[in-house]
């Protein structure tokens, strides 16, 4: 097991605000650990650190060597007059081939669509091209933060199985930011409750029937959390791959 990101003692300052204080966390090789918390709990934040973007007030942040990041933002706005190709956003900032393109949208779970406008996708087509683009540096963590906002829940459900699979063919460690408990909560193998601290940790089990997570969230994730894994464990016994779009899916 090789430790990707390893946090001790983390405060991290948002202007006047303490945002996170005293945060310990840590995510190893392969593992989809996921940060739930109310508004301002300091969630986005975490994942600015991870990724460099805000400096530690207090506490250190260790990365393994030569660590790839892929980086799945909220939104991100496009000018709709602005005329832009999937081809053309994927070559931004630096040039891919066609064969990486078409191979990172493939994982995405996108087919047919690298000559289309960006403003021309639906939501969650939208946010397939965004994870496509964090997956061409091949990296040993992609980070999601409330990479659904906006979606039907199909649409979210279906994009969480699609981060399912990439782990499954990558290999990649998936850290994701989620308000869709019963949804991300049963495809993590741990979740992390945060609200400035680390309130809870441990297994979605463990966690949504902790009293510190029931104390913010109440307790009617946990009939939800159960509702999906029948669910989902139903689809793995029709005994099919996923590598096609489902019915729920052909509406993105
Ligand atoms: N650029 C900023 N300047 C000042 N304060 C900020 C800034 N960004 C965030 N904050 C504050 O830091 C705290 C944590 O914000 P953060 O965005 O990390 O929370 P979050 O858990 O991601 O919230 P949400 O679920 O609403 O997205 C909040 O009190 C917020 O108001």
């Amino acid at each position: 097991m090789t430790r990707l990101i390893n946090i001790a003692g983390l405060s991290v300052r948002q202007g006047a605000v303490l945002a996170l204080t005293d945060v310990d966390f840590h995510i190893d090789r392969g593992e989809i650990v996921t940060v739930v918390g109310p508004n301002g709990s300091g969630k986005s934040t975490l994942m600015k650190a991870i990724i460099g973007a805000l400096k530690p007030a207090a506490g250190r942040i260790e990365r393994a060597a030569g660590l790839r990041i892929g980086y799945v933002p909220q939104k991100l706005h496009i000018d709709p007059t602005l005329p832009m190709t999937v081809t053309r956003f994927l070559n931004l900032p630096r040039r891919v081939s066609r064969e990486e393109i078409d191979h990172a949208l493939e994982k995405a779970g996108l087919h047919d669509l690298a000559d289309r406008q960006m403003t021309r996708l639906s939501g969650g087509q939208f946010q397939r091209v965004l994870l496509a683009r964090a997956l061409l540096d091949d990296p040993d963590l992609l980070i999601l933060d409330e990479a659904t906002q906006g979606l039907d829940q199909p649409g979210s459900a279906a994009f969480y199985r699609r981060i399912e699979e990439v782990r499954a063919e990558m290999g990649c460690a998936v850290l994701m930011v989620s308000h869709e408990l019963h949804v991300v909560m049963a495809a993590s193998d741990r979740v992390i409750c945060l609200n400035r601290h680390v309130c809870c940790h441990g297994t979605p089990e463990k966690v949504a029937s902790a009293p510190e997570y029931r104390a913010l969230f109440g307790t009617g994730t946990g009939g939800a959390l159960a509702l999906y894994r029948h669910d989902h464990s139903h689809e793995e016994g029709c005994g099919h791959d996923h590598d096609h779009d489902h019915p729920s899916e052909a509406a993105e």
